[in-house]
C-alpha cells in the first residue's frame, strides 16, 4: 500500500536590514536584524517508514546526504524525541545556495514541523525552535513563522509585521560562504544597538556589505543595476540582493529588464511563513 505524503513548503527570508553589534567568546556575531519572509521557496515532501531509518531521497550536488540539514534535524528530532519512526523525504529545490536567504535554514525548519506533525510528536515551539538553533542561527525564525526583528545571534525574536510589498530579488552566481564573510577582519563589528522599538525608519543598511561587494564583485553590479530603480540591498551575507515596489507588475517591469542578463525573480513579502499558513490549513 502505498503511504501518503506531507508536502509543504519552505520559505526564503529576507534580512531588510542587518546590523552587527558585537563579537562573543564563541566567535559568533551578535546581530540585530529584521526578518520576513517570501512567498517563495523550496518543497519538502514526507512519508513515514517504520523501521526507523531517516532517507533523503534527492540528492543535491555538494551536500552530502549526512551533511543535508533536512537529514540532521531529522536526526536529532529523532534523538532528542526518542521517536522509533522512520522517514522518506524529498526535496524540491528551488533557492540558491550560499544566497542569504536562507534556504538550508528553511529546509531545517520545515522538517522540524513536518516531523512533529507526522510522528505526532506534540514539541511545542519554544522546543523545536531550541533545537533549530542548534542546527544554525536562522532556524528557529523559520520554526516561528512570524515576521521578526531578530537579536543575540539571530534567535531572540520579536514579531513585527512590516509592509508587504512585492520583492525583485537578483541572484548574482556565485556561492557566499556565511562563515567566511563573518571571518573577515574589514567586517564592521561595533555598531551601536538600537535601543528604540519598533526600529526607527532609516536604519535599513547591511553590515556585511562592503566586505561582501569587495570579495564577489558580481554581488555589487547587482546591487548598481536594480539601485537604478529603487533601494538595492542585499540579503543576510549574500549573494541575493532585493528591492521593494508597491506591486507585482512594477516588479515584473524591472525583472524584465534586468534578467536579460542577471537571474532574478519575483516574490511577494509575508508577514506568516507559508509553512505556518499551510500548516494551519491542515490542523
Ligand atoms: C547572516 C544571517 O543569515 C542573517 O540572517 C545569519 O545570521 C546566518 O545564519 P546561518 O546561516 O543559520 O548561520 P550558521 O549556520 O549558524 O553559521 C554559519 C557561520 O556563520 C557565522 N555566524 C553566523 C551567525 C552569527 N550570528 N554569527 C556568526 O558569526 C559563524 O562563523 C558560523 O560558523
Ligand atoms: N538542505 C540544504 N539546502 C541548502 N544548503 C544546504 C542544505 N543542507 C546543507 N546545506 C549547506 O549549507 C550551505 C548554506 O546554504 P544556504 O542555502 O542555507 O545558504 P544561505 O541562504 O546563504 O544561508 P543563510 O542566509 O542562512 O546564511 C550550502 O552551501 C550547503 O553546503
Amino acid at each position: 500500500m502505498s503511504q501518503a505524503r506531507l508536502t509543504l513548503p519552505a520559505p526564503a527570508k529576507l534580512n531588510l536590514m542587518l546590523h552587527i553589534t558585537g563579537r562573543r567568546a564563541d566567535g559568533y556575531h551578535e546581530l540585530q536584524t529584521l526578518f520576513q519572509f517570501l512567498d517563495y521557496g523550496d518543497e519538502l515532501s514526507f512519508a513515514l517508514r517504520d523501521d526507523g531509518e531517516v532517507r533523503l531521497q534527492t540528492e543535491i550536488a555538494d551536500v552530502p546526504h549526512d551533511s543535508n540539514l533536512i537529514v540532521r534535524a531529522a536526526r536529532a528530532l529523532k534523538e532528542q524525541s526518542g521517536c522509533p519512526l522512520g522517514v522518506d523525504i524529498w526535496l524540491k529545490k528551488v533557492l540558491p545556495m550560499g544566497g542569504g536567504i536562507g534556504g538550508g535554514s528553511s529546509d531545517a525548519a520545515t522538517t522540524l514541523l513536518g516531523l512533529n506533525h507526522l510522528w505526532q510528536l506534540g514539541w511545542d515551539e519554544d522546543r523545536l525552535a531550541g533545537l533549530g538553533l542548534k542546527l544554525g542561527a536562522d532556524v528557529p525564525v523559520f520554526v516561528r513563522g512570524h515576521a521578526a526583528f531578530a537579536e543575540g545571534i539571530g534567535e531572540i525574536l520579536t514579531p513585527v509585521t512590516p509592509e508587504e510589498p512585492w520583492y525583485l530579488v537578483l541572484v548574482p552566481q556565485v556561492s557566499v560562504s556565511t562563515a567566511e564573510i563573518f571571518s573577515d577582519p574589514l567586517l564592521t563589528r561595533d555598531t551601536p544597538p538600537i535601543k528604540v522599538r519598533p526600529v526607527p525608519k532609516g536604519n535599513s543598511r547591511n553590515d556585511c556589505l562592503p566586505v561582501v561587494t569587495r570579495r564577489y564583485p558580481e554581488v555589487g553590479n547587482a546591487l548598481n543595476l536594480l539601485g537604478k530603480f529603487t533601494e538595492a540591498k542585499l540579503t543576510g551575507t549574500g549573494s541575493c540582493v532585493f528591492g521593494a515596489f508597491p506591486s507585482k507588475a512594477e516588479a515584473d517591469k524591472v525583472s524584465a529588464l534586468l534578467t536579460e542578463t542577471l537571474t532574478g525573480f519575483v516574490a511577494k513579502g509575508a508577514n506568516i511563513s507559508m509553512l505556518h499558513r499551510k500548516l494551519q490549513a491542515l490542523l
